[in-house]
């Protein structure tokens, strides 16, 4: 007993699992990657249709040739790699670079930087504002002005007038002014989901999940711990005698007893444990890799430590897999066994019997 005591101890000290967000610009720069084949399938597209109608130049015309299947087969190669974690940017970033060095072949291999294929640059530097951000975009964009300065003087072109620099000049400002408004959106974009994902997933009131965002992010939990048999516990709580705060001390009294029971909820909590508030006076958590006794020990020290706020909680616990195989199950169960603890008298933690 003492070392199972020990054991529960030492489960809810630990942190076993990250901590459960959501990350609405990752989530965004997956969703991008399709869009980034498109371009450069649009991008092989263009440079395919323009040697057709204007025949393989006389000089490297099979060195442009080369380059333009080359950089398909990487553009097909990468969409084929895996795409998500963190190296994800750099991965965009090298998209984009590997763009811009395209590009300077093609065009050095063709046409210069004064025909209106220099536009194809635009492509590379969209595909940067909408993914790299205000600053590696501008960083492009100087890069691509350092391409067409050296195009111009590897064709032979005197660099330092007036009449040659203008046409890399209107590019480039144009350049710059798509990029920049680009970027500068697509970061207003993601404030505004960030705001958007938070009132959806939030209670306004403590911060914490809603129940939505509860349920969304106990399912996978849930599938992890069948799969891997480890237990896990659901846990319903309810205050006690809110309504009696409310009426006698006021609606804001209420207001902050819901507040000092979320500050408990979260010192005692691990990172990796899930809290929400379902609505009025009704919390509920799901605590990973943590069975039934673990979840009443925690439970019990919550009890303990809300009573010095002079706050009452009535506590109901239920675990995976004794207690229930699915989660609907596991929630009525502890939310049943919360009754029972508030039919008790309240202030105490009861654990759904198993039957
Ligand atoms: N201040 C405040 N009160 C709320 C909020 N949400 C719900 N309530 C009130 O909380 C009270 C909950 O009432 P009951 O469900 O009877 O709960 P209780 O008074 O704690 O009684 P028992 O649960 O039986 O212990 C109701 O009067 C609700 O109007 C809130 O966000 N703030």
């Amino acid at each position: 007993m003492a070392a199972l005591d020990q054991r529960d101890n030492a489960m809810s000290d630990q942190d076993p699992l990250p901590p459960l967000e959501w990350d609405p610009q990752g989530v965004q720069i997956q969703g991008f990657s399709a869009g980034l084949y498109q371009i450069e399938w649009l991008l092989v597209t263009i440079v395919m249709l323009y040697l057709v109608i204007m025949g393989l130049p006389d000089e490297g015309g099979l060195g442009v040739l080369t380059a333009t299947f080359g950089y398909f087969g990487f553009s097909l190669l990468a969409s084929r790699l895996y795409f998500f974690g963190e190296k994800q940017r750099w991965l965009l970033a090298l998209h984009t670079w590997a763009m811009i060095v395209f590009i300077t072949w093609f065009l050095y291999n063709t046409e210069g930087v004064t025909g209106p294929l220099a536009s194809l640059y635009l492509l590379a530097v969209v595909t940067s504002a909408l993914t790299l951000g205000v600053l590696v975009t501008m960083l492009e964009v100087a890069a691509i002005a350092a391409c067409q300065l050296l195009l111009l003087h590897l064709l032979g072109t005197h660099i330092l007038t007036t009449a040659n620099l203008a046409p890399v000049g209107t590019s480039i400002v144009a350049l710059l002014i798509v990029g920049y408004l680009t970027a500068a959106l697509v970061d207003a974009i993601h404030v505004s989901n960030r705001t958007l994902l938070k009132m959806a997933s939030r209670d306004a009131l403590t911060g914490l999940f809603n129940r939505r965002a509860f349920d969304d992010l106990a399912k996978p939990i849930h599938l992890m711990a069948r799969r891997s048999g480890r237990p896990y516990c659901v846990i319903a709580m309810d205050m006690d005698g809110l309504k009696r705060i409310n009426d006698t001390k006021g609606h804001g009294a209420g207001d902050q007893a819901i507040r000092g029971l979320t500050q408990r909820l979260v010192e005692c909590k691990r990172s990796s444990d899930v809290l929400a508030r379902y609505g009025g006076d009704e919390f509920v958590m799901l605590l990973p890799d943590t069975n039934a006794a673990g979840g009443r020990n925690m439970m019990q020290r919550l009890v303990n430590a809300v009573k010095d706020d002079k706050l009452s909680i009535s506590v109901g616990v239920a675990s995976y897999p004794e207690q229930g195989e699915s989660l609907e199950e596991l929630l009525d169960h502890a939310d049943n066994a919360m009754y029972f603890s508030k039919a008790s008298g309240g202030n105490r933690v009861s654990i759904r019997a198993v039957a």
